[in-house]
């Protein structure tokens, strides 16, 4: 074990004494002082069934890291639950929880001069909060993700929570019964794990995976599986040895793992948090990675799986076909992957993928074989035009009509456009504006899932435009825009569309624009005004002076 390790400064010596004292009633005994001490970021909580089986995976890494000669230190990191706080009050702290977790971690781990860390996560923020703080640190680190919840059944079809909010929509469209709702609610979140579709949790671990901070198969794996605890062992066993060879965090958050991560996200249709998070990875490993580089990767890679919101399929049936690792050896192999990248077992992405088929197996079609993709390019663009000089994030595949021009319906906050649209007050052809709902103006950014899946349920979804200076859950499609920057707080244009004004939304052109004329915004600029700060004390006033625009990934240093 290197002899320059970072406990030394409070293990080593006379006068860390009372230093040692402490450790000895955390259970170090004579022979653990000169043993690497990996802190354990345990996010197990059941305020949400993400987080539940977190406890158990964090046991099964503790045993191992003793077996494996270091000395683990378990501390406890916050979640929120964004399925439970989705459409109240309560989701502006979501995007908050990102920043929380990210500096929970570094917190502790800085503090205590700890060798290495294992982050163990579940819900949506868990992920890039973890790997925010392993970026910061730059300290030998893994990601243990808690694993996908599996899929809900009712009247012969897979359920996950998407179908609950989906099924708000079409009670109030009258398509479904009072009763089939409540069945719709019993069923479709059968245990622990995270959303089942490939929704933001999933996309993020899937992406942690495609930049070799986390073991192979392991982000597709569900939380109520045996192969998920063996593989949170097999994770700290792995730190242990990266600890000797010193590989760090930011030899492997590079650009072109960055670029890995996003090219995996584009092949499994992932959610459009992944660019808000991504965004901020890079900023935290100080990597140059912006949001027009999402464009190219877009533009060259196939969605090759079908998978849930849009797709058939939820992420235990990417599991049994492959996991990432297939859907990995598929781009490498049309050089769509830069297989050079260091993983954390010290091998490279190539060596990871050495014995993975060229082809996906033909008994699934989950993944689909590399002539047959289930759209040629990406899913996740970034649209410009007057409404977002700074850019704005869509799910371009798969829709109908990808070109929208229409009435703009402003609403300044979600619940009043939930009101709407379960009023029955929005019409075919309607382009519904929410704003003041951005990073600054939310604060916290709220996932406007509630609105986006009250409209597919009301059978809106493609025939509706919907565009907001918030964000949306890995569940949202339809002909939706989000991450609009800047944003109205801080004084974008979006801040100043008027009820009626015409709005053209064009997936194909990648342009999102105000139809008014230059002369008119100079006008109307002249009596905008911003609208006093929502909080004034506590986290989200706090939140709201430090974050930064969403185009950069909302950062908050
Ligand atoms: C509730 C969901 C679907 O998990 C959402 O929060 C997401 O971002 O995917
Ligand atoms: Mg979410």
């Amino acid at each position: 074990m290197p002899d320059n390790r970072r406990s030394q400064a409070i293990t080593q010596g006379a006068k860390r004494t009372p230093n040692r004292a402490m450790l000895r009633a955390v259970g170090f005994g004579d022979g653990d002082f000169d043993k690497p001490i990996v802190g354990i970021a345990n996010g197990f909580s059941t305020i949400t069934p993400c987080n539940m089986g977190l406890d158990t995976l964090t046991q099964c890494a503790e045993h191992a890291l003793k077996t494996s000669g270091a000395m683990p230190q378990i501390f406890g990191t916050i979640t929120v639950s964004d399925g439970i706080s989705m459409g109240t009050e309560g989701m502006k702290y979501s995007l908050v929880s990102r920043e929380v977790i990210a500096d929970s971690i570094e917190t502790a781990v800085q503090a205590e001069s700890m060798d290495g860390v294992i982050a163990i996560g579940g819900c949506d923020k868990n992920m890039p909060g973890a790997v925010i703080a392993l970026a910061r640190m730059n300290v030998p680190a893994i990601f243990v993700y808690g694993g996908t919840i599996k899929p809900g059944h009712y009247r012969g079809r897979d359920l996950t929570i998407v179908s609950a909010f989906e099924a708000v929509g079409q009670y109030t469209a009258h398509r479904i019964d009072e009763q089939e709702l409540l069945e719709v609610e019993r069923h479709a979140c059968p245990g622990a794990g995270s959303c089942g579709g490939m929704y933001t949790a999933n996309t993020m671990s899937s992406a942690i995976e495609a930049m070799g901070l986390s073991l192979p198969h392991s982000s597709t794996m569900a939380a109520e599986d045996e192969e998920k605890r063996i593989s949170a062992a097999r994770s700290a066993e792995a730190l242990v040895e990266a600890i000797k060879k010193q590989i760090l965090p930011r030899d492997l958050i590079t650009r072109k793992a960055l670029e890995n991560a996003v090219s995996v996200v584009m092949a499994v249709g992932g959610s459009t948090n992944a660019v808000l998070h991504l965004l901020a990875i890079a900023h935290a490993a100080e990597v140059d990675f912006c949001i027009d580089d999402f464009e190219a990767i877009r533009a060259r890679v196939p969605v090759l799986c079908d998978l849930k919101p849009s797709g058939r399929y939820v992420t235990t049936d990417l599991h049994q076909a492959g996991g990432i690792p297939q859907v990995m050896k598929m781009l490498l192999d049309h050089d769509l992957l830069h297989g050079d990248c260091l993983t954390i077992s010290g091998q490279t992405v190539a060596e990871t993928l050495q014995d993975i088929p060229t082809q996906p197996r033909p008994d699934q079609d989950v993944i689909r074989p590399w002539d047959h993709p289930v759209y040629a390019q990406g899913h996740l663009a970034i649209l410009k035009g007057n409404l977002s000089p700074e850019g704005s994030v869509a799910k371009i595949s798969g829709i109908k009509n990808p070109v929208i021009t229409g009435p703009a319906r402003v609403f300044n906050s979600e619940e009043a456009c939930m009101a709407a649209i379960l009023e029955r007050k929005i019409q075919p052809g309607d382009v519904v504006v929410i704003r003041y709902e951005g990073p600054q103006g939310g604060p916290g950014m709220r996932e406007m899932l509630s609105p986006t899946s009250a409209l597919i349920g009301e059978g809106l979804g493609d025939s509706v435009g919907l565009i907001t200076d918030g964000r949306f859950s890995g569940g949202t499609y339809g002909m939706v825009v989000g991450h609009v920057a800047p944003e109205a707080f801080a004084g974008g244009v979006i801040g100043l569309v008027e009820e009626g004004d015409s709005i053209t939304i064009d997936a194909h052109q990648r342009l999102l624009q105000l139809n008014v004329t230059e002369e008119e915004l100079v006008h109307r600029r002249t009596t905008w005004q911003p609208p006093a700060p929502r909080y004034t004390r506590g986290v989200l006033a706090k939140y709201a002076k430090l974050v930064s625009s969403a185009s950069r990934g909302a950062v908050t240093d």
